[in-house]
């Protein structure tokens, strides 16, 4: 039986490129509207992994990713896709001599965010309307056809739709990148990519700091620092209990092994800290696609 892989759907999304490009056609990709849905459906069992955004190179972390796997349903990390984002503008055809008189623009929260340089230049004080993901914005435009509405979404997402990109890369800064988290109930799933190469080894830990302790936060990246582990991220999202209460997310640079990074985590529980693994995999790069602008 093929493995099903649920992710941020419906097709077409950023989310369905990256399940795509990782997967290929080997499994059985099953769309979900939101990404706690893809979380519950992979720790309800109904499916086998889910694949959901966590970091935009522009926009920074994709909250509801984190807090919904902290808070509501623990997951681990088995791996990780890195992808390219090229955000464009697009509208229906019947639209196509008419974009520019666009009042309506719809799109996810964060392509929104990407492209803000150019939505302030061309449409000042128009109004923006959130759609729980970029391909769910561009299906809308395409059922809406007299609405002078537009959406920002992927290549894919136009053709999918039957829409017409009138611009193309429209996201502020060139350097654009995606990361997705492939979760599962245990902490390794066993399937390697046949199509991309892993280009890195994470491991990523959930850290809460003791109360009231002055320099807890200089301790806790001293253990790291002292046995000379890269972290190559740490944020913090709060807690949800209290003013000031907030837990780290921590990314190393390599994969847990014997030695050093249970010597960390060994370190941290003796200061009073909170740890916990959220996974330790390998992350995979998508190469960029030739689009140019238009
Ligand atoms: O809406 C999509 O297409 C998604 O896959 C979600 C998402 C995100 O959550 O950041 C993924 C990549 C882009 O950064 C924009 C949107």
């Amino acid at each position: 039986m093929a493995i099903r892989v649920g992710f941020l759907g419906p097709r077409a999304t950023f989310t369905h490129l990256a399940v795509e490009a990782y997967f290929g056609n080997d499994v059985e990709q099953v769309p979900m509207t939101t990404i706690p849905q893809c979380i519950d459906a992979v720790a309800d069992g109904e499916i086998d992994l889910a694949v959901v955004p966590t970091e935009n190179a522009l926009e920074g972390s994709v909250n509801l990713t984190f807090d919904y796997l902290i808070h509501e349903r623990p997951l681990y990390i088995v791996g990780e896709i890195v992808s390219p984002i090229e955000q464009h503008f697009m509208v229906h055809p019947k639209r196509r001599d008419e974009w520019e008189n666009t009042t309506r623009i719809y799109s996810h929260s964060h392509a929104i965010a990407q492209c803000h340089k150019f939505l302030h230049k061309k449409f000042k004080g128009i109004t923006y309307d959130y759609a729980t993901s970029t391909g769910a914005a561009a299906q809308y435009v395409s059922k809406h056809p007299d609405e002078p509405v537009a959406a920002i979404a992927n290549e894919m997402a136009a053709k999918e739709y039957g829409l017409e990109i009138v611009r193309a890369n429209i996201h502020d800064y060139t350097y654009n990148h995606t990361r997705f988290a492939i979760l599962h109930p245990s902490k390794k799933f066993d399937y390697r990519s046949q199509t991309l190469l892993s280009d890195k080894e994470k491991t990523t830990l959930m850290v809460t700091l003791p109360s009231d302790q002055s320099g807890a936060l200089h301790q806790v990246l001293s253990a790291f620092t002292w046995r000379k582990l890269n972290l190559s991220k740490i944020e913090s999202r709060p807690m949800k209990t209290g003013l000031g209460n907030y837990f780290f997310i921590i990314d190393i640079d390599m994969l847990v092994d014997e030695i050093l990074i249970p010597g960390a985590i060994a370190e941290l529980e003796a200061l009073g800290c909170g740890v916990k693994l959220l996974g330790s995999y390998e992350a995979y790069s998508i190469k960029q696609s030739t689009m140019q602008e238009s």
